[in-house]
């Protein structure tokens, strides 16, 4: 098995690094594993990082012992995030306790506070409704590692599948940008030069079903990025 990437996407996004500067390549998370042999998958075909859905009402969500199963079968250099909506804090910690994660990802209405309040890195996520102030909101989670900007779709928390306006991404931020919300192999190079993310992140588009991962649609998402991330 030959593994390309060696990658760790929770260093780099605390290093204050911003957006992707010419000749640098754009991180790549994929969210809502399920499976050991897609979170192979994943790695082979050179992300940075995998997201583990610890939400109940998501099609892609997983127990801990599955989440433990998935991790180790990861080769090292691979990020492990953990993404939560709205946990009660005693769930986080659970996981936490339970499960080797490098990075949280909030998704819900978190506070900065209960964001801070495990002492982890984590993003934290922005559904970009119409008043969404994505400015306020990298003041306002300042420590954050990155702010993850994703569609907004009125009682879906994620994972929606569709894409917002690129062009609102704002020019220049005082933290990483992550990119998500319905991107795939047939749009993802458009995404990246509108709006410029240091990451980005997907999950429906690289599925055959809900949950299910589509090795076929990784390796050509990732060989999108890998092009336009080049010169
Ligand atoms: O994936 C889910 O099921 C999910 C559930 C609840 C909150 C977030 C979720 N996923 C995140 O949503 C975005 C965009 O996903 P997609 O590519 O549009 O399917 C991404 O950040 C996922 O991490």
């Amino acid at each position: 098995m030959t593994f390309v990437s060696d990658r760790v996407i929770a260093g780099r996004l605390s290093t204050g690094l911003k957006r992707n500067p010419t000749r640098m390549q754009t991180r790549v998370k994929i969210c809502g594993i399920t499976r050991p042999q897609d979170a192979i998958a994943v790695a082979q075909a050179g992300a940075d990082a995998i997201g583990l859905v610890f939400y109940p009402h998501s099609p892609r969500a997983v127990e801990i012992d599955q989440a433990r199963e998935i991790i180790a079968a990861l080769p090292p250099f691979v990020t492990t995030v953990g993404l939560f909506v709205d946990a009660e804090e005693t769930t986080v910690r659970r996981v936490l306790a339970a499960v080797p994660l490098d990075l949280l990802q909030f998704h819900g209405e978190e506070s900065p506070a209960e964001c801070r309040r495990y002492a982890r890195p984590y993003l934290k996520a922005l559904r970009m409704r119409e008043q969404a102030d994505v400015l306020a909101t990298a003041k306002q989670y300042h420590d954050a590692a990155g702010l993850l900007l994703d569609t907004y779709q009125a009682g879906v928390p994620g994972g929606t599948g569709d894409r917002f306006d690129w062009r609102r991404v704002p020019a220049h931020l005082a933290m990483p940008v992550i990119l998500a919300g319905g991107l795939n192999a047939e749009n993802v190079a458009e995404a990246l030069t509108t709006a410029r993310p240091y990451g980005v992140d997907v999950s429906g588009g690289v599925e055959s079903q809900k949950g299910i991962k589509d090795a076929y649609k990784i390796r050509s998402f990732i060989a999108e990025v890998e092009r336009v991330g080049r010169d």
